[in-house]
């Protein structure tokens, strides 16, 4: 409730409207039937004319008020849920942006997603119910109690009666949904892990035939979904039998206890009818005031779902006040270096790594499958913190820096590309904003990109589908390094990001871009040893430690891992 209040305060204004709304909404409510009661136990009875229009005037009015009421209520509640809504996202988006990977891993892409939209949804339907069931009811109460003690004490008892079945349905309800709520969000979450492994997987589940086995393992997880919704539902469902249950009875009992006082004349059959209005009302509303309670174990948890990933502690510093500017560009060192990552603290990815990189250098590391090299590499743009050494660059430690000014010096190609859904040219912008058309045009020539976008009809307007999927391995490879060129940077960072490309386009592309990196350092991942011969240092890694380093001649003539590498490429005709 304090995580919701804290965005609905945002809007005093509207939240004044709203409470104003409710307000007429319970002096119209019981308003009528007051008037009504009236009406028969006075004009009629005393066949009073004038009375009987002047009440049904009264009538008239309430009613008209009690129109602008409900539309001043709906407005001003339809604005604050979806403003809270917007204001809740839009929080959650701009920390999920300083998000380290760490903290993506800790919570997990599909159940981010599921807490931005269903989450936030939950808590949408929890701020109507809030506005609707919160003042309304409690006001509603009020008014009804204190109109029946005016005008029917005899009959109170009824009311007092009636109240301890319907807090005891109610109290059965939120005790029991409780803990299937909480369970809901957690299922949902993996039926969106489910939907969104096999969507982005779709090519390899075709590729093995194995959509039967997609549809049963999604199945499962929605089947358990609908178990639980299916039981949470008909627990939400039984209340509103039950409560016209118990009020038929109180209706039935009400008439069969005012039979005798109305014998006697000690009340009147006007004052019976506003009686079960009011009783009405007051059951009512303690059953609208219910809702909050029903609806809360489920809004608890879409709340704590939510705070998690707003309070999240970043653990990499984005450290605004750090260094902005350095005198030098391009070094990169790295000092007795080892890191594990955070999920298996206990082992280490890399260890005692040191080396350094000058302009005008490349540097590249080669190693078996799973050595460390991209460990190493995502350690210079601070995607993650060494936990032993320091990486520096420009001579000052990584974490010293503004991270957006330590980023900015780095272009990076990641082994896994990422292209973003829009045209060619919006995807080398997110690298360079202002890129002229020039500028544009250089790097994708470097990139040994135009040949194929002068084939596409659209050139630079050519739209790419999400992540690209609409364009080949290679295509994209090079869409990713123009990227990585257009941004200029005085770093550049290549994992594996030759081995889509042919030989003949990987060694033009190697060539160009040591024409534009003469004052840039470059560090390269490679799988091929002709994609490093050339390279100023090449470092080879073994189980996360460095096993060699130097020239390609120098590691050919004494390093016998990278001999090994060599001659297996040697024998499959690749190396140069
Ligand atoms: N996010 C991660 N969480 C935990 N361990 C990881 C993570 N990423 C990599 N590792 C582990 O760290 C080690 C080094 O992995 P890394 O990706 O750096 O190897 P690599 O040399 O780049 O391999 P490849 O050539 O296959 O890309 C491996 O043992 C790997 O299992």
């Amino acid at each position: 409730m304090a995580y919701i209040w804290s965005y609905m305060k945002k809007y005093p204004l509207t939240l004044v409207g709203s409470f104003l709304g409710s307000i007429i909404f319970v002096i119209v409510n019981l308003g009528l039937p007051t008037i009504l009661a009236k009406i028969i136990n006075e004009s009629l009875i005393n066949e009073d004319y004038s009375s009987l229009w002047q009440n049904i005037s009264w009538m008239f009015v309430l009613v008209i008020i009690g129109l602008l009421g409900n539309i001043l209520n709906v407005y001003a509640g339809s604005r604050i849920t979806t403003s809270v809504v917007r204001d809740i996202r839009n929080d959650m988006y701009r920390k999920i942006q300083n998000y380290s990977h760490q903290e993506y891993e800790t919570i997990g892409v599909p159940s981010l997603i599921t807490r931005m939209t269903t989450d936030a949804f939950v808590i949408m339907q929890y701020t109507e119910i809030l506005l609707r069931s919160a003042l309304t009811p409690v006001l509603m109460i009020a008014g009804s109690i204190i109109l029946i003690f005016l005008n029917a004490p005899s009959l109170s008892w009824l009311l007092f009666s009636a109240i301890p079945f319907i807090i005891l349905i109610f109290s059965v309800i939120i005790t029991r949904s409780r803990p299937l709520s909480q369970q809901l969000q957690v299922v949902l979450d993996k039926i969106n892990l489910s939907a969104r492994e096999n969507l982005t997987g779709l090519r390899v589940v075709r590729a093995f035939a194995r959509e039967d086995y997609q549809v049963k393992k999604f199945g499962r997880a929605n089947d358990e979904y609908a178990n639980l919704a299916l039981r949470l539902n008909k627990l939400m469902g039984s209340a509103q039998p039950l409560f016209a249950h118990v009020l038929m009875w109180v209706t039935v009992i009400t008439i069969w206890s005012a039979l005798g006082p109305l014998e006697q004349g000690s009340i009147q059959v006007g004052t019976i009818l506003a009686f079960t209005e009011y009783l009405f009302h007051a059951l009512f509303a303690i059953m609208m005031f219910s809702q909050i309670f029903m609806m809360s174990p489920r809004a608890l948890a879409s709340a704590n779902r939510l705070k998690d990933v707003v309070s999240m502690p970043i653990s990499i510093d984005p450290n605004s006040e750090g260094v902005k500017r350095t005198s030098r560009q391009g070094y990169v060192e790295f000092k007795n270096v080892s890191f594990a990552y955070p999920d298996e603290p206990e082992f280490e990815a890399i260890k005692n790594i040191s080396f350094q990189a000058a302009p005008g250098q490349t540097t590249a590391f080669i190693g078996s499958t799973g050595s460390g090299k991209s460990t190493i590499i995502q350690l210079v743009p601070r995607l993650f913190d060494v936990t032993v050494g320091a990486v520096l660059v420009d001579g000052v430690d990584v974490r010293d820096y503004n991270i957006k000014s330590l980023r900015d010096k780095i272009g990076y190609v990641p082994q896994k590309i990422n292209l973003f859904e829009g045209t060619i040219r919006e995807n080398l912008q997110f690298a360079n904003k202002d890129l002229s058309e020039s500028e544009m045009d250089h790097a994708i020539d470097v990139a040994q990109a135009g040949d194929f976008i002068s084939g596409l009809e659209k050139g630079y307007d050519s739209f790419l589908s999400e992540g690209g999927s609409n364009f080949s391995g290679g295509q994209k490879q090079r869409l990713s390094i123009a990227r990585a060129i257009a941004k200029k940077p005085s770093i550049y960072i290549f994992d594996d990001s030759f081995s889509a490309l042919d030989y003949q386009t990987d060694a033009e592309l190697r060539r160009r871009l040591a024409a534009i990196t003469t004052q840039s350092t470059v560090l390269l991942v490679a799988q091929r040893v002709s994609s490093i011969v050339n390279a100023d240092q090449i470092i080879v890694l073994d189980k996360g430690e460095i096993a060699g380093q130097g020239t390609h001649e120098e590691l050919l003539a004494g390093n016998k891992i990278y001999q090994e590498i060599a001659e297996s490429q040697t024998n499959e005709g690749e190396v140069d």
